[in-house]
This record gives C-alpha cells, structure tokens and sequence, in this order.
C-alpha cells in the first residue's frame, strides 16, 4: 500500500472527535439574520449553528443559506434565524469515524455537521476540516488549475447594483463574481461579503462598494497545492484564474478545490478501506483455516511461550500424550520427560533452538498412562518485534509404530529367525571391527568356528522339527558359555562361530574352546529321544593367523575341517601348513 494511502488510511479511521474545532459559534433561534451574519463575518466562521435556551441545537445557517437571503429588504435582514436556517442539524457521535463522517456529509448533501458524545456538543466539523487537515496535500500537488472543470467567470462592472450582482450569483450558482472596476483591474464580490453586508444592514448600493478586496489571479497552469497555499497565506478564498494571453477566465473558491480533490480523496481512502478490508478477511480466513489444522492435525501441536510454559495444546497432542489441555496448560513440556535422553540431548536442542530457532529430531517421551512412546519432534521458535523468541511451537507425530517395525526389520536382517543368534551379516560386520579394535589397541582376538558331528543323522532319525529343537538348545549353551565381550553368531546349517575380543595366551583360548565342547558334548534329549551330540572346533587368531576378517573366517573354517579329520568332538588350532595341504 503506498505511503499516501496508509497515511490517509490512518486518518480516516480515527474518531471524528479528534479532528472537531471545539469552539461552536451559535445564537438564539430569535437572532435576526443580520445579527448571525454579523458573528459569522467576524469570526470568519462558514456556518452558525441555532440553539434554543437548553443549548439544544435546532439548525444551522451556512453562507450558502445567506444567498437565499433578499438583504435588499430590511425585513429579510431583521427576520429571525430560526426563519431561514435549515434543520434539523446532522448530529454525528464523537466515535464516528471520519470515513464514515465523510458517507453522511456525501448522503446528506451537507458541508457541516455538529459532533456530540451523547450528552455535550464537542463542537462542529466539516468537509473542509476533513480534506484540508487529513492528507489532501499529496492530491493538491499532483493537479494543475486548469484540470480544474470551471464556469467562465461570472463579472460584473463595479458600478452594477449590488441587488443585480447578488441576483447574478444566484442566477449563476455561484460563489463569487468578479467586479470589474473602470481602469481595467478586478475585485471580487463574495457570499462572505454578501454576509458582511447583511450584517450592516445592507448599506452598499453598488458591487464596487460591496467588493472588498481586489482579486488575486494565477496562471492556469499553478498547482492546487500552491493555489491554496496563496489562499491561506492572503486569508481569501477565491483566486482569478487566468487564460494564455493573461485574461480572466475562471474564479476559483476554495470550494471548488475541495469539491474536485475530495472525489479522488475518498475514492483514494475508499481504495484504501477495501483494501484493508479484504485483508483483514484474508487473514481471517487463514486464521480460520489454521484453527481447523490445529485442531483436526494428525499430528500432536503444543505451543509454549518464550518461557517455555505450554500455553495451547491441539486434540491430536491429548490423544497422543494422554494429558488433556487443561492438565497441560501452564506446565512445561518437562511433564513428558522419560529419563531417556541425557541432559546433553536437551542442552544441545536449545543451544540448536536459540541459534537457529529450529531443531528436529527424535524423541522418546514418557505417555500420562507411564508407557514410552517414540516422536518425532520439530520446535519452532516464533520471534517477536524486538527479535527474541515469543513462542516456541513443537509439532510432534507418534512413531513408536514406525519405530518398533524399523527395530524388527533391522533384527531380522541381521539375526537368525531360528535361534535368535546374529546372522553371518552381523557377525562379519562385528569382526571386522573387532579387528579394527584389535589392531589399534595391539590385542588378539580368536575365531572358534563350531560344526556339529553328524547332525544329519539327528535330522535323518528323529527329523527336522527336532533338529531345529537342538540347534535351539546348542544355541543357547553358547550363549551362556561365552564372556559378555564375546560374540555367538549362526552361520549357517549347524555352523556356530564364536568370537572372543582381547583374549590372552593360545592356552586360555583352548580352554575356551574345551569349554564350549563340554558344554555341547554329552547325552542331551530332544522330541523325547536321547542323542549324543559332540562338535568340531577350528580356531585361528588375529593377528597370527590373518589380519582381515575374511582370512581368519576362511582359516578357522580349515582348522574345523583339520579337526573333523581327526576324529571329530575335537578343537584344533590354525597352523599355516593346513592351506599347503588342503586339495
Ligand atoms: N533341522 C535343521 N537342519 C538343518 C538346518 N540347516 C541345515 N540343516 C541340516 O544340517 C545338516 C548339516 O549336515 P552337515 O554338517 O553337512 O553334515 P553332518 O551330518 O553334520 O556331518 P559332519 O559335519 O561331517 O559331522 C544337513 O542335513 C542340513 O540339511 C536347519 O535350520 N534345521
């Protein structure tokens, strides 16, 4: 919107009582007309408004209403007021606003109009106070005279009778005529010298006696701005406009001016208003439209103040947290905390929130019912004029689904669906950084790659189900059997691997291979039959026996071979040789 409009916008939505001139000039309905136009000419006052003894007002008699006024005749002049004034008088209230004070001046065809507020009269407005003290400069500057639609100027010799030249106003509709006096120069006969002569009785007889002044006259070309000023700056009220080759051609008033600018003015303001208008809609609309996502979002919204006190919550945060709005209002979201994330987490989301006013991440959070629930969180800053954080706005949706089926997936992946051990995927991923570890901490590590002896036949006589059952069984031996850094994994069939983390001497990893024998060897019932159940174990360490994770995999696999060729329900160490005889 330009700085025109907003200015005049401004102007036009204050209260019609701020711009009201206060001092009310006013007489008795009995007043005779040449008294009133006496204190109209003196005061220089454009109206008189009529009150009866109660100080009501009853009407009011403009300068236009003086025209009417036969002044010639000693009787119009001593007749009452309350005979000629119009009424009732336009009473506006004190909080009207001056566009709507403009409508009713425009409505009511009138120019002034009484301003109350309800039990005392403020004082008196009129189309004048509004353009002139209200923004009409920036229209004034733009037009020239001659934009002006003007009457050819209505003169007459000074010597003409003053009743002929009021009847010539009259005649012509107009405010003012020209004098013309006898060496060539103008004056000008008024409404408001029409007053002043009503006020003494009428005692001019021609229009040169009654003219007071001469008359001031401009080039057409002369902005209104400055037509006006030079108005002011002289205290009259009309100008002689004049035409290319310096002849009078147009007497311009006040009025005039006011008349042309005030339509464009209040198209202008009106412009304004619609436009205000239909942005006040908008975002009434958009506000509207932001109550229905608040409330009817998937997703839970909380919004706290720069305190960080929850100050609105949305029916989907009720739903998801289980707290209602009033017992979450005035809290803070600490009610959510579950002791899940340290206070770093919470340290780095604001230190993240005050900087960028924006953090994301993921949350778990404790429900009012106690059970943990996985969100994901986005925390808005909102900032205020001054640039600090007025609100903070979190806008949450409950993963915890999401979560737990992302959890199954990825443990599926990476385990046995059997016995729950980890797959050879994870364990090639373990070792690999256990060799990692191993190798800048300068510590060994061993492979104990088990096979079952002659599993087969356990499948072949008692059958798969059973089979499955004992592998289940052997799987949970290991578990049991291996330190807490140790790592059972299923590779495949009746293949388990074993890795052991910082192991010391090639004695203590044979007793652990010992142990892990004696824990599978021996009579063992499955599906109600007993069966004798013993494995073979290859080992190879790290770094002696391979430095990559495939290499001691490969070579544990060979020494397992080594020990099935020795009888089986054995353990047998890698040694290079075993690679040169292999077929
Ligand atoms: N029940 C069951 N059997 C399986 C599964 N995966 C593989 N097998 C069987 O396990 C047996 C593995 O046999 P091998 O290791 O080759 O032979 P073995 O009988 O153990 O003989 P040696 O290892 O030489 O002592 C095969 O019969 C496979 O069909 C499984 O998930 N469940």
């Amino acid at each position: 919107m330009s700085e025109t409009k907003t200015k005049a916008m401004s102007q036009l939505l204050q209260p019609i009582k701020q711009i009201v001139t206060p001092d009310i000039l006013s007489c008795a309905p009995e007043t005779p007309v040449f008294e009133a136009a006496r204190r109209m000419a003196e005061t220089r006052c454009g109206s008189i408004i009529v009150m009866n003894e109660t100080g009501e007002a009853l009407g009011i008699w403009t300068e236009t209403d003086a025209l009417k006024v036969d002044f010639s005749d000693e009787k119009s002049c001593r007749q009452p007021i309350s005979e000629v004034m119009s009424q009732p008088v336009v009473t506006l209230t004190g909080e009207m606003t001056v566009h709507d004070a403009t409508g009713v001046f425009r409505k009511n065809n009138i120019r002034h109009a009484l301003v109350s507020d309800g039990k005392q009269y403020l004082g008196v407005v009129s189309v004048t106070d509004i353009i002139f003290n209200h923004g009409a400069e920036a229209f004034l500057g733009l037009k020239r005279l001659d934009a002006l639609e003007l009457t050819p100027a209505g003169v007459i010799d000074a010597g003409a009778d003053i009743r002929d030249a009021i009847n010539r106003m009259r005649a012509l509709t107009v405010d003012a005529l020209g004098v013309r006096f006898a060496d060539g120069s103008h004056g000008i006969l008024t409404q408001r010298d029409v007053i002043r002569l009503l006020a003494q009785g009428g005692r001019a007889s021609t229009a040169g006696e009654a003219s007071s002044a001469t008359l001031l006259s401009l080039p057409a070309s002369t902005s209104l701005l400055q037509a006006r000023r030079l108005l002011i700056q002289h205290q009259v009220r009309h100008l002689g406009v004049l035409d290319n080759a310096g002849q009078l051609a147009h007497i311009v008033g006040l009025g005039d001016i006011l008349q042309n600018i005030e339509h464009e003015f209040v198209l202008e303001l009106h412009h304004a208003l619609r436009e205000r208008d239909e942005a006040l809609l908008r975002s009434r609309q958009s506000l509207l439209l932001a109550d229905k996502v608040f409330e009817s979002t998937l997703e839970g919204i909380l919004i706290t103040d720069g305190y960080g006190i929850i100050r609105s919550v949305n029916p989907a945060f009720t739903r998801i947290t289980g707290y209602s709005a009033e017992e979450a209002i005035g809290q803070t979201p600490a009610i959510l905390k579950s002791g899940k994330q340290a206070p770093e987490f919470y340290e780095h989301l604001w230190n993240n929130l005050k900087k960028e006013g924006f953090w994301q991440g993921e949350v778990i959070n404790r429900r009012k019912n106690g059970l943990l629930y996985t969100e994901h969180l986005s925390i808005t800053g909102i900032r205020d004029e001054s640039g600090g954080f007025a609100n903070y706005v979190a806008v949450f949706s409950d993963i915890t689904q999401r979560k737990q089926a992302e959890e199954r997936l990825h443990f599926l992946a990476n385990h046995d669906a059997l016995t729950g051990l980890p797959n050879r995927t994870l364990f090639i991923e373990k070792l690999q950084m256990a060799v990692m570890h191993a190798k800048s901490n300068h510590q060994r590590c061993a492979l104990l790659f088990i096979d079952l002896d002659r599993f087969k036949l356990v499948n072949d006589t008692l059958g798969h189900h059973a089979g499955d059952e004992l592998l289940c069984e052997i799987a949970e031996g290991l578990r049991r059997s291996v330190p807490a850094d140790g790592t059972v994994a299923r590779l495949s069939g009746d293949e388990f691997i074993i890795l052991l983390e910082n192991v010391g001497t090639v004695q203590q990893v044979a007793s652990q291979a010992q142990a892990v024998l004696d824990q599978i060897s021996g009579e063992t019932v499955v599906s109600g039959q007993e069966v004798f159940v013993s494995a073979s174990v290859g080992i190879s360490m790290y770094p002696e026996d391979g430095t990559s994770a495939d290499t001691l995999l490969v070579n544990a696999d060979t020494a397992m071979y080594r020990a099935k060729e020795r009888g089986k329900n054995t353990f047998q160490f890698y040694t290079a040789d075993m690679n040169a005889r292999a077929p």
